[in-house]
């Protein structure tokens, strides 16, 4: 546990705040704010880690000051589940897109155009203002901040928050009636998702059934995997010049954000995107012109064996933690027929590392994550020794791995021969 005193944490947060505003001011860069024409992210670039660093401390630091002086109990008070609720409903009613971005709208006249009771606008908006999302320059008048801002411009971002308040937040809700239900369950239809739907299926089947709520939850992992340590300039680390002209099955690779990113990289590489039915029939769509002749889509459920043989590379981006180490293992048993000598199945997934040794925000969104797994899935963020129990269960005779320490999502390359490279990033060390 960090003991910093109060009068600590501000000498943190004042001298490592000075560094930001120096590096941002001598590059002319725009200071941080949410007025609405703020921009709409850290102005940091990946290539001055110092200044993340600071960054980093500046947050942790504000957090834990926050705390310290809030005091234990009003502390624990401060965790309100009511925090989802105006976000849910500012998408559901599509309140930020009724407000004009540079403009101003009454609390009435929000109430007519999204079909509200006014009442119901002042206090879902009043409490939205508390996190900065809008505010109000007068009494009664709503105006957008940046991050309201956002869920107008970005549809990612409203799909972000659509899927997180109406997908996972009910989820979360029921997750300890299914850990009471079904104790220690592998299973990916025992879970708090499953209980929230009224329903004995997956997450990943549930939402299949739906377009919308299927096309939602796939828009918003793209949101999530442009966010800090997950952005796909992490898929370009692994060495793919090698394979030059060569073909690269993506399983479970969504609408193929990742592969494009990779084709426009890599020239000479081909790629299968897989995934199941209703997500790839959207796949086509997402992929820009110039690039479709080399990223075709296919529909696969890798809980089957893996009908194209002999690809170069087996890529799995954010995959395995979605699964029990059950189903990780029959994953990746189905693949064994269809490698030929010399294919490589590259992993690109977390590795939790030991607690404290990520900023403390950081480490949160991670153990965050982890608990989504279980509401989802019953599945888990593994760290390093759990990827090895799970490699050395699926066949310990020809799969071998080696892990190589980096930034972002960890790298996972398993070779079926005897010397195996294996390459791991670990997640902001
Ligand atoms: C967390 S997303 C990762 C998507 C993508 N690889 C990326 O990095 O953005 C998991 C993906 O697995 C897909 N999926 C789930 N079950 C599947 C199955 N049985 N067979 C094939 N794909 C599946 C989902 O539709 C989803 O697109």
């Amino acid at each position: 546990m960090d003991t910093s005193s109060a009068s600590e944490l501000a000498t943190i947060i004042s001298v490592n705040t000075a560094k930001i505003t120096e590096y941002l001011t001598s590059r002319g860069l725009a200071a941080p704010s949410f007025h609405v024409d703020a921009p709409n992210r850290s102005l940091i670039p990946s290539d001055a880690p110092e200044i993340e660093t600071a960054r980093s401390a500046v947050i942790d630091a504000t957090l834990q000051l926050r705390d310290l002086l809030l005091g234990p109990k009003e502390y624990l008070m401060s965790f309100t589940h009511d925090w989802l609720l105006s976000m849910q409903a500012i998408v559901r009613f599509q309140i930020a897109t009724s407000i004009p971005i540079h403009g101003e709208k009454s609390f009435t006249e929000i109430a007519e155009s999204c079909s509200l009771d006014e009442l119901d606008v002042r206090r879902i908006l009043r409490h939205a203002m508390t996190k900065r999302i809008f505010y109000e320059p007068r009494k009664g008048i709503v105006a957008h901040t940046a991050a309201s801002r956002l869920l107008v411009e970005d549809s990612q971002m409203s799909d972000w928050v659509g899927a997180s308040t109406d997908e996972l937040w009910q989820a979360a809700s029921q997750t300890v009636n299914a850990m009471v239900k079904y104790p220690g369950s592998q299973e990916p239809n025992e879970t708090g998702f499953a209980i929230a739907n009224n329903s004995d299926k997956s997450v990943f089947e549930v939402l299949s059934q739906d377009m919308f709520r299927a096309k939602r939850f796939g828009n918003a992992m793209k949101a999530f995997t442009e966010g800090t340590g997950f952005d796909l300039q992490y898929v370009d680390n692994y060495p793919w010049k090698e394979i030059e002209n060569g073909t690269v099955v993506d399983v479970g690779g969504s609408h193929g954000f990742a592969c494009t990113k990779l084709a426009s990289s890599f020239p000479g590489l081909k790629f299968i995107v897989q995934d199941l039915p209703s997500v790839v029939a959207n796949g086509a769509n997402s992929v820009p012109a110039e690039l479709s002749r080399r990223i075709e889509f296919m529909a696969h459920d890798f809980l089957k064996e893996q009908p194209i043989k002999n690809a170069d590379v087996y890529f799995f981006r954010w995959i395995f933690h979605n699964w029990s180490d059950k189903y990780c293992i029959q994953i990746l048993r189905n693949l064994i027929p269809a490698l030929k000598n010399g294919a490589c199945i590259v992993i690109n997934d977390n590795v939790l590392l030991k607690p404290g040794t990520l900023p403390n925000w950081r480490e949160e969104r991670l153990r965050s994550m982890d608990l989504t797994m279980l509401e989802l899935q019953n599945s888990r963020e593994r760290e390093l020794e759990d990827w090895e129990k799970l490699f050395a269960a699926a066949d310990k005779s020809r799969l071998e791995w080696k892990h190589i320490k980096g930034i972002g999502l960890a790298y996972i390359t398993i070779l079926l021969s005897r010397f195996l490279q294996i390459i791991s990033r670990i997640y902001y060390i």
